[in-house]
Formats: C-alpha cells, sequence, structure tokens
C-alpha cells in the first residue's frame, strides 16, 4: 500500500446549512463534524500528513479543538481563500513533499472508508488522477432554451471526495486553471480539461457531504448504522 498526503478542507462558509455557527463544528453524536473527518484519516497508518485548510477567522476555534482531541502530529493549519478552488491551491502550495500522491477531500464527507481509500490511491498511482464517485440513481433534466432532455443515467456519476492525483499533475492542472480564470466544482475537472485521463473508483453513498440541515439527519442515521 502506497502512503499519501491529504488536504482536507474546512475554509468554506457552510451558507446552506443556515446553521448559526460554521458546519464543520456542527456536532454529531457528541463530536463536531470536523474531528469525524479527521478521526478517519488520523487512523490510516498510509497518511503522513494533513494540510487542514481553514478561514483564518476561525484558526483559533479549530486549533482548541486540536489540542483537545490531541491532533497536533502530521498537521498544518493552512489559511484559504474565497472560493474552493482557492483553499485547494493554498493547501497544494503549503505541501511538504512536492512528489507522490495528494489527496484532497472535503472535511464535509465524514464516512468515507479507508477501504476505497486505498483503491483509490493505487488508481491515482497508475493512471495520475482518480475520484471516488456514485452512479446517478435520479433521472437527469438537461434544461436549456430550445428545451428540455433526458441524459442517459447510464453514462452519469456523481462526484465525492476524495479525489487523489500525483502531486505534478494536479499542481499543473490547478496553475493553469488559475492562470486561465477557469473555475470548477471540484479538483478533477480540471484534469480533464487538460485532456489528461482521469479515472472513477466507485464509493458509497454513504460517502455523503453534508451541505443542507436535511444532511444532518441523515449523518445521524449513517452514525447509527456504526454504533
Ligand atoms: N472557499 C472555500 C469553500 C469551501 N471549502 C470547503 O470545501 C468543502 C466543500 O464545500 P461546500 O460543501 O460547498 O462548503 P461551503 O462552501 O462551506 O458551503 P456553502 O456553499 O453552503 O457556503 C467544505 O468542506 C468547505 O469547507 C473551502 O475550504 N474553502
Ligand atoms: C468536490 C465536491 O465534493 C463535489 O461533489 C464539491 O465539494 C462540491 O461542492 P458543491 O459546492 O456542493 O458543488
Amino acid at each position: 500500500m502506497l502512503s499519501y498526503q491529504i488536504i482536507i478542507l474546512a475554509a468554506g462558509q457552510g451558507k446552506r446549512m443556515k446553521s448559526d455557527k460554521n458546519k464543520q463544528f456542527l456536532m454529531l453524536k457528541g463530536k463536531p463534524l470536523i474531528i469525524h473527518t479527521l478521526d478517519i484519516f488520523y487512523q490510516d497508518p498510509y497518511c503522513q500528513s494533513i494540510q487542514l485548510v481553514v478561514n483564518p477567522k476561525e484558526e483559533a476555534d479549530i486549533q482548541t479543538l486540536l489540542k483537545e482531541y490531541g491532533y497536533q502530529e502530521r498537521i498544518a493549519v493552512v489559511h484559504g481563500g474565497a472560493e474552493r478552488q482557492d483553499s485547494v491551491f493554498a493547501g497544494l502550495a503549503a505541501c511538504t513533499a512536492e512528489e507522490g500522491i495528494i489527496l484532497i477531500h472535503d472535511g464535509a464527507r465524514p464516512f468515507v472508508s479507508l477501504e476505497n481509500v486505498a483503491t483509490l490511491v493505487n488508481k491515482a498511482y497508475e493512471k495520475g488522477a482518480a475520484l471516488l464517485a456514485v452512479p446517478v440513481t435520479d433521472t437527469i433534466k438537461r434544461v436549456t432554451e430550445s428545451g428540455v432532455t433526458t441524459l442517459d443515467r447510464k453514462e452519469l456519476w456523481a462526484a465525492q471526495t476524495p479525489q487523489a492525483f500525483r502531486y505534478s499533475v494536479i499542481l499543473h492542472a490547478h496553475k493553469q486553471a488559475k492562470e486561465e480564470g477557469y473555475l470548477g466544482t471540484d479538483d478533477a475537472s480540471l484534469v480533464e480539461r487538460l485532456n489528461q485521463p482521469v479515472e472513477i473508483v466507485q464509493g458509497s453513498y454513504d460517502n455523503m457531504k453534508l451541505t443542507t440541515p436535511e444532511d444532518v439527519e441523515k449523518a445521524h442515521a449513517i452514525l447509527s448504522k456504526y454504533d
């Protein structure tokens, strides 16, 4: 098994969660969301280092949490930017070893399995870029000025994180996107637009991102399965 570095993103505003505090501080079964996510990678012996990207205004609260949960080794706190892509770029710039495999993961996805992470890392090593994704279960309509059409569901996958890359591949893709003013909704899309191969690794529907208040109930249900 190969080791990897990971960038964990927690510098967003969590606006869609409509909560009084940022979503990474939301308590799930007595523990903050961001700690649930960190727990996963802290127990992985193949995780060499963590760049935790945060909003500078929340750094003090994050540092308090890291101290409380004893997470101070192998972790560096980095300041994020206005867009998710800016935060990833800050994380990439802060990576210590500028080679090997780098994972990029949403702090708001606390249920990824280490089994899926291991498959993903191997695939990225082999192909340069890979992401976890799940087949879309809805019927998806494309709505444009010329009307409504139905996309072929067999071809549709919902992108998740982690997404994994050889460091040189993702750094180059981010630099190109920055230069050209391109803003993507994930990191794999920055590699795709350079016509470089990106592989899908089938993940789990449990690897949800907590985005809206309804997701908190779903997250509690997932956690209950492991009680
Ligand atoms: N400028 C940003 C924006 C997002 N993120 C992180 O990227 C992940 C996925 O983003 P999303 O769920 O969209 O989070 P927010 O941007 O915080 O949510 P919202 O769009 O509702 O404000 C989150 O863990 C979030 O903290 C980040 O590090 N920096
Ligand atoms: C990369 C990602 O997880 C894709 O699902 C991303 O964080 C999506 O963010 P969004 O703002 O909820 O599209």
